[in-house]
């Protein structure tokens, strides 16, 4: 039981993916003050510096358009940071970050046009203006290609921009006082979900319109390792997630598959592999990758944890591990 009220950041303001993937993994508790940080850096920012904030929940990658590189850029620089104030210990590979990883989320992305005038005749009523401003997260461009591309095709006539705002509910937020302070021959709108357009009473001009049914965001939830909160998800029913980062030494031959290796030896299953490049300052030469990778654990493998943790860094240059969290249903659902 919990005695006092948690504290959940997510990226806002509220009606974001990010807002529901907060509400989504709280649901069960009665007690949550839900904290709308401005942009993402902000959510991993002030989980460190505040302690009464207990968690923050990232959007970390989405099913059509791949990573959120800025969420993946802020856990490898805190790896990097942590590489360059380390100092030896006796196991001077391992790196162990401030926050930890305790739980994913998924949310199914709905997008839709938004408006913040009531169109006579829906979609067409966008014939009428003379140019047509976009707003959205930058994230969701690429999940919804296909359809501006018709929409461009569908208005010749029309000059169509789009402009990147701090999340979808903030661009359905930036549209509304630009249309506002706009000539009516330009139309503004915004790319957000439903809840974004119900919350700031806007229109809904069509919807779905990403690419792809099915579109999915995930996200991770994190807190301070130091913190003595006690809310877990400990669904030992499920498999368990372990979310590693790790440098190879990048001129010997074969470095990242001995690290990869490991895992084989220690018959863990890998589910996902990712990299970054990476600098350690900035005298440091280009092209160095930092890999993300994740494997499943559960109650018989590995055998011996201790064991593999020597092995990765006896193969890897640094790593860390981030969490381990149980496999949300939700991932298996399309
Ligand atoms: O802007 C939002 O609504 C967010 O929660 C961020 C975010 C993201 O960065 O991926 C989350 C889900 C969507 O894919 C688009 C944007």
């Amino acid at each position: 039981m919990n005695e006092k009220t948690l504290k959940v950041l997510f990226l806002g303001p509220k009606g974001t993916y990010s807002h529901q993937a907060a509400l989504q993994q709280f649901q069960c508790i009665s007690d949550v003050e839900y904290l709308a940080a401005t942009s993402i850096p902000q959510c991993f920012n002030e989980l460190e510096k505040d302690t009464s904030i207990d968690y923050s929940v990232v959007p970390l990658e989405n099913s059509t358009n791949g990573q959120v590189v800025f969420s993946y850029d802020l856990l490898r620089n805190r790896m990097i940071q942590k590489v360059l104030s380390s100092t030896a210990s006796a196991d001077a590979n391992r790196i162990t970050p401030d926050i930890e990883v305790i739980a994913e989320q998924y949310v199914s992305i709905t997008h839709c046009l938004i408006s913040p005038i009531e169109l006579p005749n829906g979609i067409e009523s966008l014939g009428e203006f003379k140019e047509v401003i976009i707003y959205s997260h930058p994230q969701v461009w690429g999940q919804v290609e296909g359809y501006l591309k018709s929409l461009a095709e569908k208005f010749p006539q029309l000059t169509f921009s789009r402009s990147d705002c701090s999340s979808t509910s903030e661009s359905v937020n930036h549209c509304m006082r630009s249309q506002t302070a706009s000539c009516n021959k330009i139309l503004h709108l915004a790319i957000a979900s439903e809840m974004a357009a119900r919350l700031h009473n806007a229109y809904i001009v069509e919807h779905p319109i990403n690419d792809k049914l099915g579109n999915t965001t995930r996200f991770l939830v994190l807190k301070r390792r130091e913190s003595a909160c006690n809310y877990e998800l400990k669904d030992y029913q499920q498999p368990q997630v372990n979310l590693l980062t790790f440098t190879t030494r990048q001129d010997d031959p074969g470095s990242l598959v001995d690290v990869l290796n490991v895992l084989k030896i220690h018959s863990l299953n890998m589910c996902s592999i990712n990299s970054r490049p990476f600098h350690l300052n900035e005298n440091d030469r280009n092209w160095r990758y930092l890999f993300f990778i994740e494997y499943y654990t559960d109650r018989n493998t590995p055998e011996n944890k201790e064991r593999l943790y020597r092995d990765i860094s006896a193969k890897s240059k640094q790593w860390c591990l981030w969490g381990t969290f149980p496999r949300n249903e939700r991932y298996y659902h399309k």
